[in-house]
């Protein structure tokens, strides 16, 4: 079970968990690349984890195996202790992973309801096959309202065309999705990447409020102000591994970002996966 919502995260009684999701000596080439090298992760229950590196450093790959998107040449991957193998994004969400994409998988012209349930889209009952049912958009609406409201997220109607939005709220519905159907994961790949500091701050906010919710975030990104001010650990990656895990609180951002250029060297605690 998940910890307490109200307690912080340095705090919360996850000791002695298992990871919610755990990979150890990952292995990805491609071609004469090796893009992953014998990396370890490990996301704990309720925290937003950090990764960071160097451009080329692997954490996309990294990510990628953890969304089911690429299968590993080697390595083994784990949710609550238990051995998973993904052979594609369909097996990771049916695990309860969900990923947001930097480049935001959404589709313009169609409504904020249509986008939230896209390939998930919830049918009228009836007798012939699923396939063939009628689209339930008042459902589909109906639960999209909920979703963008228990994030706290100021779109006045789910009929709106995606076209119509901010870039903060198009990021919006793509974490509203993802929080929708991420049960148990959400990664979330440079959310913030295209947006301007107002919409970033949002973003930052729906981070939070997912973790709160007890829904452990991975989150990529190469802004140290926003991994500062909303992970509660950072996996620093380099050279296709995990070089470092350490806490916010204990390390400053120009050591994290000499850890991430090799400048200085981790603790042997920080280079085991940290605290
Ligand atoms: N599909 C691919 N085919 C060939 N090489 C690849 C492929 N994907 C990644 N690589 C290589 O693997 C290495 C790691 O790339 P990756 O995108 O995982 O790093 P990254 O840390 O996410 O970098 P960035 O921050 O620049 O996105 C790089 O040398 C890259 O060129």
């Amino acid at each position: 079970m998940n910890a307490p919502v109200d307690q912080p995260p340095a705090d919360r009684p996850t000791a002695g968990q298992a990871p919610v999701l755990e990979a150890r000596g990952l292995v990805k080439r491609y071609g004469s690349v090796t893009a992953i090298n014998g990396a370890d992760f490990e996301l704990r229950p309720a925290e937003v984890l950090a990764v960071i590196g160097d451009n080329g450093a692997g954490k996309s790959s990294l990510i990628k195996v953890l969304a089911g998107a690429v299968v590993p040449d080697s390595g083994q991957l784990l949710m609550s202790g238990e051995p998973v193998h993904f052979r594609n994004t369909r097996d990771a969400r049916a695990h309860g992973i969900e990923t947001v994409y930097q480049d935001l998988a959404v589709i313009p012209a169609l409504d904020i309801a249509s986008n939230v349930f896209l390939g998930r889209e919830v049918r009228r009952k009836g007798l012939a096959g699923k396939l063939f049912r009628r689209l339930d958009m008042p459902e589909m609406r109906r639960q999209s309202s909920e979703h963008l409201a228990d994030l706290k997220i100021g779109i006045k109607s789910v009929n709106q065309a995606v076209e119509t939005l901010s870039g903060g709220q198009r990021q919006g519905v793509a974490v509203v999705r993802s929080a929708a159907f991420g049960r148990r994961v959400i990664i979330m790949d440079e959310p913030t990447a295209a947006l301007g500091v107002r919409e970033s701050g949002m973003v930052v906010d729906l981070i939070k409020q997912i973790r709160d919710r007890g829904i452990p975030v991975v989150l990529i990104s190469h802004d140290m102000p926003h991994v500062f001010e909303v992970a509660d650990r950072i996996h620093v990656h380099r050279l296709g591994q995990r070089a470092a895990v350490v806490r916010p609180g204990e390390r400053s951002m120009s050591d994290v970002v000499a850890l991430m250029t090799g400048a200085t060297e981790p603790t042997e605690q920080e280079r085991a996966g940290g605290s």
